[in-house]
């Protein structure tokens, strides 16, 4: 069976990771564990979250593609893809849009892409506050450039990525449902 990932993308506070943690306990779909030197989050653990790294240590990993996002590195190793790969021939990865893009133009029909994204922005801040993030890191995160170009699906994946509204989680998760039946059946007839 050819290997496949789910790339979930979206601007910050979407659902990028509450989609991909539904994939991983309903559809046992494992999530690739990326890396980053930004600092780990309040319950964010080392090796399940992310793979915290210095300044130093980032560079010494493999890269499909890396970015940053925010003042920090970010990166998606090869090495990690693999793992990931030996536990299930579907994974998924949580990216921002420019390394979906970067991962759709690599590995073509392998990818299938989710774009998150939200009636009303200013709903995304609440989100990050609730979620506990720090309130200067919002601030900084909400001023980036990265945040704005996030906040719209990039030209390069029109007609390509499925977009999911995410206002109401019900209401995301029964798209989501529909189109992890048709991946399943697709993948099944393989
Ligand atoms: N439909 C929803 N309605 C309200 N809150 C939601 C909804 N979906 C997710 N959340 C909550 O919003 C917060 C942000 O969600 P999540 O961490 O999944 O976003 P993200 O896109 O991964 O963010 P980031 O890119 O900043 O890591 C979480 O606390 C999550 O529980
Ligand atoms: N292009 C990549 N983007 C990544 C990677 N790992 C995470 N991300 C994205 O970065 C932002 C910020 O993440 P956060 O956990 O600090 O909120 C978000 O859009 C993630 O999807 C990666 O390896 N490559």
């Amino acid at each position: 069976m050819t290997n496949k990932i789910i790339v979930i993308t979206g601007a910050t506070g979407t659902g990028k990771t509450t989609v991909s943690d539904y994939l991983k306990t309903y559809y046992r779909v494992p999530q690739v564990i990326t890396h980053t030197t930004r600092p780990a989050r309040k319950g964010e653990v080392n090796g399940k979250d992310y793979y915290f790294e210095t300044d130093r240590s980032f560079f010494d990993n493999h890269y499909l593609e890396n970015v940053v996002y925010s003042g920090y590195h970010y990166g998606s190793s090869y090495e990690g893809l693999e793992i990931g790969w030996q536990r299930n021939p579907l994974v998924s990865i949580v990216l921002d849009t420019k390394g979906a893009v970067t991962y759709e133009q690599q590995l073509g029909e392998q990818v299938v892409v989710l774009y998150l994204t939200v009636s009303n922005h200013t709903n995304l801040v609440n989100r990050l506050k609730k979620r506990g993030d720090d309130t200067e890191m919002v601030q900084k995160r909400i001023a980036s450039e990265e945040y704005q170009r996030d906040l719209q699906l990039p030209q390069e994946l029109k007609g390509k990525a499925h977009v999911i509204l995410n206002d109401h989680w019900e209401n995301a998760r029964k798209q989501i449902d529909v189109i992890m039946q048709e991946l399943t059946n697709s993948v099944a007839n393989q």
